[in-house]
Protein backbone atom coordinates (compact mmCIF):
# COMPACT_ATOMS: atom_id res chain seq x y z
CA UNK A 1 0.00 0.00 0.00
CA UNK A 2 1.54 3.10 -0.68
CA UNK A 3 1.55 5.23 2.44
CA UNK A 4 0.29 9.63 1.92
CA UNK A 5 3.27 11.80 2.74
CA UNK A 6 1.20 14.24 5.44
CA UNK A 7 2.62 17.90 4.53
CA UNK A 8 3.90 20.24 6.91
CA UNK A 9 1.11 22.32 7.13
CA UNK A 10 -0.90 19.36 7.69
CA UNK A 11 1.38 18.22 10.71
CA UNK A 12 0.73 21.41 12.14
CA UNK A 13 -2.77 22.21 12.06
CA UNK A 14 -3.17 18.21 13.62
CA UNK A 15 -1.28 19.09 16.33
CA UNK A 16 -3.17 22.32 16.85
CA UNK A 17 -6.53 21.14 16.75
CA UNK A 18 -5.17 18.31 18.69
CA UNK A 19 -3.73 20.79 21.61
CA UNK A 20 -7.22 23.04 21.89
CA UNK A 21 -9.14 19.28 22.66
CA UNK A 22 -6.45 17.88 25.21
CA UNK A 23 -7.26 21.44 26.82
CA UNK A 24 -10.97 21.37 26.22
CA UNK A 25 -10.86 17.76 27.89
CA UNK A 26 -8.68 18.75 30.62
CA UNK A 27 -9.99 18.59 34.26
CA UNK A 28 -10.33 20.33 36.80
CA UNK A 29 -10.11 23.75 35.30
CA UNK A 30 -12.01 26.13 37.40
CA UNK A 31 -14.39 28.07 35.64
CA UNK A 32 -13.57 26.89 32.31
CA UNK A 33 -15.16 23.94 30.17
CA UNK A 34 -13.91 20.61 30.35
CA UNK A 35 -15.86 16.90 30.12
CA UNK A 36 -17.00 16.59 33.49
CA UNK A 37 -17.96 20.62 33.86
CA UNK A 38 -19.35 23.77 32.11
CA UNK A 39 -17.59 25.79 34.86
CA UNK A 40 -19.43 29.22 34.77
CA UNK A 41 -21.03 28.42 31.35
CA UNK A 42 -24.50 28.34 30.10
CA UNK A 43 -23.64 28.29 26.72
CA UNK A 44 -21.22 26.26 26.10
CA UNK A 45 -20.30 22.54 26.42
CA UNK A 46 -17.80 19.98 25.67
CA UNK A 47 -19.11 18.93 22.54
CA UNK A 48 -19.11 22.37 21.23
CA UNK A 49 -15.43 22.77 22.07
CA UNK A 50 -14.90 19.45 20.06
CA UNK A 51 -16.72 21.20 17.11
CA UNK A 52 -15.28 24.44 17.25
CA UNK A 53 -11.45 22.50 17.37
CA UNK A 54 -12.34 20.48 14.43
CA UNK A 55 -13.78 23.36 12.36
CA UNK A 56 -10.63 24.95 12.88
CA UNK A 57 -8.66 22.10 11.07
CA UNK A 58 -8.45 23.99 7.65
CA UNK A 59 -7.97 27.77 9.26
CA UNK A 60 -4.28 26.13 10.49
CA UNK A 61 -3.33 24.72 7.23
CA UNK A 62 -4.04 27.46 5.39
CA UNK A 63 -2.01 29.69 7.46
CA UNK A 64 1.23 26.93 7.95
CA UNK A 65 0.80 26.82 4.23
CA UNK A 66 1.10 30.71 3.72
CA UNK A 67 4.13 30.87 6.42
CA UNK A 68 5.98 27.93 4.83
CA UNK A 69 9.48 28.93 4.08
CA UNK A 70 8.77 32.94 4.29
CA UNK A 71 10.43 35.55 6.03
CA UNK A 72 8.96 37.59 8.54
CA UNK A 73 7.44 40.61 6.54
CA UNK A 74 3.76 43.02 7.02
CA UNK A 75 2.69 40.95 3.91
CA UNK A 76 2.84 37.43 5.63
CA UNK A 77 0.89 39.48 9.40
CA UNK A 78 -1.36 40.60 7.06
CA UNK A 79 -2.09 37.29 5.29
CA UNK A 80 -2.45 35.33 8.00
CA UNK A 81 -4.73 38.22 9.75
CA UNK A 82 -7.12 37.66 6.95
CA UNK A 83 -7.09 33.57 7.10
CA UNK A 84 -7.33 33.94 11.05
CA UNK A 85 -10.37 36.72 10.48
CA UNK A 86 -11.98 33.43 8.21
CA UNK A 87 -11.05 30.77 10.73
CA UNK A 88 -13.39 33.56 13.39
CA UNK A 89 -16.00 33.36 11.23
CA UNK A 90 -15.91 29.45 10.60
CA UNK A 91 -15.74 28.81 13.94
CA UNK A 92 -18.63 31.02 14.94
CA UNK A 93 -20.99 28.76 11.89
CA UNK A 94 -19.49 25.57 13.60
CA UNK A 95 -20.73 27.06 17.33
CA UNK A 96 -24.11 28.64 16.54
CA UNK A 97 -22.50 32.26 16.62
CA UNK A 98 -20.48 31.08 20.48
CA UNK A 99 -16.95 32.51 20.81
CA UNK A 100 -15.26 29.38 21.83
CA UNK A 101 -11.77 30.10 20.38
CA UNK A 102 -11.22 33.34 19.39
CA UNK A 103 -8.20 34.13 21.45
CA UNK A 104 -7.01 30.57 20.88
CA UNK A 105 -7.09 31.04 16.88
CA UNK A 106 -4.89 34.16 17.78
CA UNK A 107 -2.12 32.29 19.84
CA UNK A 108 -2.20 29.35 17.99
CA UNK A 109 -2.50 30.72 14.41
CA UNK A 110 1.34 32.70 15.39
CA UNK A 111 2.88 29.56 16.73
CA UNK A 112 1.66 27.32 13.96
CA UNK A 113 2.84 30.27 11.48
CA UNK A 114 5.88 30.46 13.21
CA UNK A 115 6.63 26.41 13.46
CA UNK A 116 5.80 26.23 9.59
CA UNK A 117 8.16 29.36 8.58
CA UNK A 118 11.12 27.70 10.64
CA UNK A 119 10.08 24.17 10.37
CA UNK A 120 12.35 23.29 13.14
CA UNK A 121 10.56 22.11 16.36
CA UNK A 122 12.21 24.83 19.09
CA UNK A 123 10.28 26.26 21.08
CA UNK A 124 11.81 28.93 22.22
CA UNK A 125 12.59 30.32 18.53
CA UNK A 126 8.87 29.44 17.79
CA UNK A 127 7.97 31.80 20.59
CA UNK A 128 10.31 34.92 19.37
CA UNK A 129 9.12 34.34 16.06
CA UNK A 130 5.83 34.59 16.77
CA UNK A 131 6.33 37.29 18.34
CA UNK A 132 7.78 39.13 15.91
CA UNK A 133 4.66 38.30 13.64
CA UNK A 134 2.47 39.53 16.12
CA UNK A 135 4.64 43.08 16.54
CA UNK A 136 3.74 43.96 12.59
CA UNK A 137 1.19 46.08 11.92
CA UNK A 138 -2.14 44.44 10.25
CA UNK A 139 -3.90 46.91 7.94
CA UNK A 140 -7.14 45.31 7.74
CA UNK A 141 -7.68 44.82 11.37
CA UNK A 142 -10.24 47.44 12.34
CA UNK A 143 -9.21 48.83 15.25
CA UNK A 144 -11.84 50.89 17.37
CA UNK A 145 -9.77 51.35 20.63
CA UNK A 146 -12.84 50.37 22.88
CA UNK A 147 -14.63 47.87 20.42
CA UNK A 148 -13.59 44.48 22.16
CA UNK A 149 -13.47 43.17 25.47
CA UNK A 150 -9.78 43.04 25.80
CA UNK A 151 -9.58 46.66 24.09
CA UNK A 152 -11.93 47.82 26.70
CA UNK A 153 -10.19 46.38 29.84
CA UNK A 154 -6.38 47.55 28.47
CA UNK A 155 -7.97 51.07 28.42
CA UNK A 156 -8.97 51.20 31.68
CA UNK A 157 -6.45 49.54 33.72
CA UNK A 158 -3.58 49.22 31.54
CA UNK A 159 -2.98 45.23 31.97
CA UNK A 160 -1.62 43.38 29.45
CA UNK A 161 -4.12 41.36 27.04
CA UNK A 162 -4.20 38.77 24.32
CA UNK A 163 -1.77 41.51 21.97
CA UNK A 164 0.75 42.01 24.17
CA UNK A 165 1.54 38.68 25.25
CA UNK A 166 1.74 37.42 21.81
CA UNK A 167 3.94 40.28 20.94
CA UNK A 168 6.05 40.08 23.82
CA UNK A 169 6.88 36.27 22.46
CA UNK A 170 4.39 34.75 24.72
CA UNK A 171 6.45 35.26 28.27
CA UNK A 172 3.36 33.18 30.13
CA UNK A 173 4.01 30.03 27.53
CA UNK A 174 7.96 30.81 27.87
CA UNK A 175 7.49 30.36 31.35
CA UNK A 176 4.92 27.07 31.64
CA UNK A 177 6.96 24.98 29.42
CA UNK A 178 10.14 25.68 31.97
CA UNK A 179 7.58 25.11 34.35
CA UNK A 180 7.21 21.40 32.69
CA UNK A 181 11.55 21.28 32.43
CA UNK A 182 11.33 17.42 31.98
CA UNK A 183 9.93 15.96 28.87
CA UNK A 184 6.62 14.90 27.76
CA UNK A 185 4.75 12.89 28.59
CA UNK A 186 3.77 14.93 31.77
CA UNK A 187 1.18 13.70 34.51
CA UNK A 188 -2.04 15.75 34.90
CA UNK A 189 -0.81 17.17 38.43
CA UNK A 190 2.08 18.45 36.37
CA UNK A 191 -0.14 20.18 34.26
CA UNK A 192 -2.58 21.24 36.71
CA UNK A 193 0.20 23.16 38.66
CA UNK A 194 1.17 24.90 35.34
CA UNK A 195 -2.86 26.05 35.03
CA UNK A 196 -2.59 27.34 38.24
CA UNK A 197 0.18 29.18 37.61
CA UNK A 198 -1.19 30.47 34.42
CA UNK A 199 -4.19 31.99 36.32
CA UNK A 200 -1.77 33.21 39.30
CA UNK A 201 0.26 35.51 36.23
CA UNK A 202 -2.07 36.15 33.09
CA UNK A 203 -4.35 39.02 33.46
CA UNK A 204 -7.22 37.45 31.39
CA UNK A 205 -9.09 39.97 29.86
CA UNK A 206 -12.61 37.47 29.87
CA UNK A 207 -11.80 38.07 33.46
CA UNK A 208 -12.09 41.66 34.25
CA UNK A 209 -14.53 42.35 31.41
CA UNK A 210 -16.95 39.57 33.59
CA UNK A 211 -16.40 40.99 37.14
CA UNK A 212 -13.52 43.57 37.66
CA UNK A 213 -9.68 44.16 38.01
CA UNK A 214 -10.32 43.74 41.57
CA UNK A 215 -11.76 40.27 41.36
CA UNK A 216 -8.84 39.15 39.20
CA UNK A 217 -6.08 40.31 41.15
CA UNK A 218 -7.96 38.40 43.91
CA UNK A 219 -8.14 35.39 41.64
CA UNK A 220 -4.81 35.74 40.75
CA UNK A 221 -3.57 35.96 44.36
CA UNK A 222 -5.52 32.64 45.40
CA UNK A 223 -4.38 30.66 42.15
CA UNK A 224 -0.65 31.30 43.47
CA UNK A 225 -1.55 29.80 46.80
CA UNK A 226 -3.32 26.64 45.10
CA UNK A 227 0.04 26.30 42.93
CA UNK A 228 2.47 25.77 46.12
CA UNK A 229 0.01 23.31 47.81
CA UNK A 230 1.58 19.40 47.74
CA UNK A 231 -2.19 18.32 46.24
CA UNK A 232 -3.57 20.78 44.27
CA UNK A 233 -6.67 19.80 43.26
CA UNK A 234 -7.70 18.84 46.98
CA UNK A 235 -6.05 22.15 48.64
CA UNK A 236 -8.24 24.78 50.37
CA UNK A 237 -7.07 27.30 48.10
CA UNK A 238 -8.08 25.45 44.61
CA UNK A 239 -11.55 24.81 46.46
CA UNK A 240 -11.79 28.81 46.67
CA UNK A 241 -10.83 29.25 43.24
CA UNK A 242 -13.53 26.80 41.95
CA UNK A 243 -16.01 29.02 44.41
CA UNK A 244 -14.95 32.51 42.69
CA UNK A 245 -15.23 31.07 39.24
CA UNK A 246 -19.10 30.38 40.49
CA UNK A 247 -19.82 33.52 42.61
CA UNK A 248 -18.46 35.85 40.18
CA UNK A 249 -19.24 33.91 36.56
CA UNK A 250 -15.71 34.03 35.36
CA UNK A 251 -13.94 32.18 32.94
CA UNK A 252 -10.04 32.42 32.38
CA UNK A 253 -10.60 32.00 28.09
CA UNK A 254 -7.10 33.46 28.26
CA UNK A 255 -5.45 31.27 29.93
CA UNK A 256 -7.08 28.19 28.44
CA UNK A 257 -5.74 29.54 25.47
CA UNK A 258 -2.33 29.43 26.63
CA UNK A 259 -2.62 26.30 28.34
CA UNK A 260 -3.11 25.07 25.00
CA UNK A 261 -0.21 26.89 23.38
CA UNK A 262 2.22 25.18 26.19
CA UNK A 263 0.96 21.99 24.89
CA UNK A 264 1.33 22.38 21.49
CA UNK A 265 4.40 22.92 21.44
CA UNK A 266 5.43 20.72 24.45
CA UNK A 267 4.31 18.05 22.17
CA UNK A 268 5.24 19.51 18.83
CA UNK A 269 7.07 16.98 16.20
CA UNK A 270 7.61 17.33 12.77
CA UNK A 271 8.12 14.95 10.92
CA UNK A 272 10.51 15.16 7.21
CA UNK A 273 9.32 12.06 5.91
CA UNK A 274 5.90 10.27 7.00
C1 LIG B 1 -5.56 40.24 18.98
C2 LIG B 1 -6.87 39.51 19.12
C3 LIG B 1 -6.66 38.37 20.10
C4 LIG B 1 -7.95 40.44 19.64
O1 LIG B 1 -7.64 40.80 20.97
P1 LIG B 1 -8.54 41.77 21.85
O2 LIG B 1 -7.97 41.78 23.23
O3 LIG B 1 -8.72 43.06 21.18
O4 LIG B 1 -9.97 41.06 21.73
P2 LIG B 1 -10.97 40.19 22.56
O5 LIG B 1 -12.18 40.01 21.74
O6 LIG B 1 -11.18 40.69 23.92
O7 LIG B 1 -10.30 38.76 22.55
C5 LIG B 1 -9.16 38.40 23.20
C6 LIG B 1 -9.27 36.92 23.49
O8 LIG B 1 -7.97 36.45 23.83
C7 LIG B 1 -8.06 35.62 24.99
N1 LIG B 1 -7.39 36.35 26.12
C8 LIG B 1 -7.89 37.14 27.06
N2 LIG B 1 -6.94 37.66 27.86
C9 LIG B 1 -5.78 37.16 27.41
C10 LIG B 1 -4.43 37.33 27.82
N3 LIG B 1 -4.09 38.13 28.83
N4 LIG B 1 -3.47 36.67 27.14
C11 LIG B 1 -3.80 35.85 26.10
N5 LIG B 1 -5.07 35.65 25.66
C12 LIG B 1 -6.04 36.30 26.31
C13 LIG B 1 -9.53 35.35 25.23
O9 LIG B 1 -9.95 34.25 24.39
C14 LIG B 1 -10.54 33.12 25.04
O10 LIG B 1 -11.74 33.47 25.68
C15 LIG B 1 -12.81 33.49 24.74
C16 LIG B 1 -14.07 33.00 25.43
O11 LIG B 1 -14.43 33.99 26.35
P3 LIG B 1 -15.90 34.05 27.04
O12 LIG B 1 -15.81 35.02 28.15
O13 LIG B 1 -16.33 32.70 27.36
O14 LIG B 1 -16.81 34.55 25.84
P4 LIG B 1 -17.09 35.98 25.25
O15 LIG B 1 -18.17 35.78 24.22
O16 LIG B 1 -15.85 36.62 24.75
O17 LIG B 1 -17.64 36.83 26.47
P5 LIG B 1 -19.02 36.77 27.27
O18 LIG B 1 -19.94 37.73 26.57
O19 LIG B 1 -19.52 35.36 27.25
O20 LIG B 1 -18.67 37.24 28.65
C17 LIG B 1 -12.37 32.58 23.61
O21 LIG B 1 -12.20 33.32 22.44
C18 LIG B 1 -11.04 32.06 24.09
O22 LIG B 1 -10.15 31.79 23.03
C19 LIG B 1 -10.14 36.66 24.72
O23 LIG B 1 -11.49 36.52 24.39
C20 LIG B 1 -7.21 38.79 17.84
O24 LIG B 1 -8.45 38.15 18.00
C21 LIG B 1 -7.15 39.47 16.48
O25 LIG B 1 -6.66 40.54 16.23
N6 LIG B 1 -7.65 38.75 15.52
C22 LIG B 1 -7.69 39.14 14.12
C23 LIG B 1 -7.20 38.01 13.27
C24 LIG B 1 -5.69 37.90 13.26
O26 LIG B 1 -4.93 38.84 13.11
N7 LIG B 1 -5.17 36.70 13.36
C25 LIG B 1 -3.75 36.50 13.20
C26 LIG B 1 -3.25 35.22 13.69
S1 LIG B 1 -4.31 33.90 13.41
N1 LIG C 1 -12.17 25.18 28.01
C1 LIG C 1 -12.60 26.43 27.83
N2 LIG C 1 -13.68 26.89 28.53
C2 LIG C 1 -14.12 28.16 28.33
N3 LIG C 1 -13.52 29.06 27.51
C3 LIG C 1 -12.46 28.64 26.82
N4 LIG C 1 -11.69 29.28 25.90
C4 LIG C 1 -10.76 28.40 25.47
N5 LIG C 1 -10.90 27.20 26.08
C5 LIG C 1 -11.96 27.33 26.93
Amino acid sequence: MIKQRVSLAEQLAEQAVAALKWEANFSPKPGLVTRNSNGAHTDMNIDLFMRSADSLYETFVKIAQAAEAQTVSVPLREEIGAIGRDGERAMLRATNGINTHKGAIWALGLLVAASSLQSVPVSQSILKTAGEIAQLPDRYVVNHPSQTYGQQAKEKYQVTGAREEAAAGFPNVARSLQGLATTPPHTNAQWLKILCDLYAHVDDTNVIHRSSIAVLRAFQKTASKAAQAVDIAKSPAFQKLVAMTMRYHISPGGCADLFAATYFLDNLKINEED
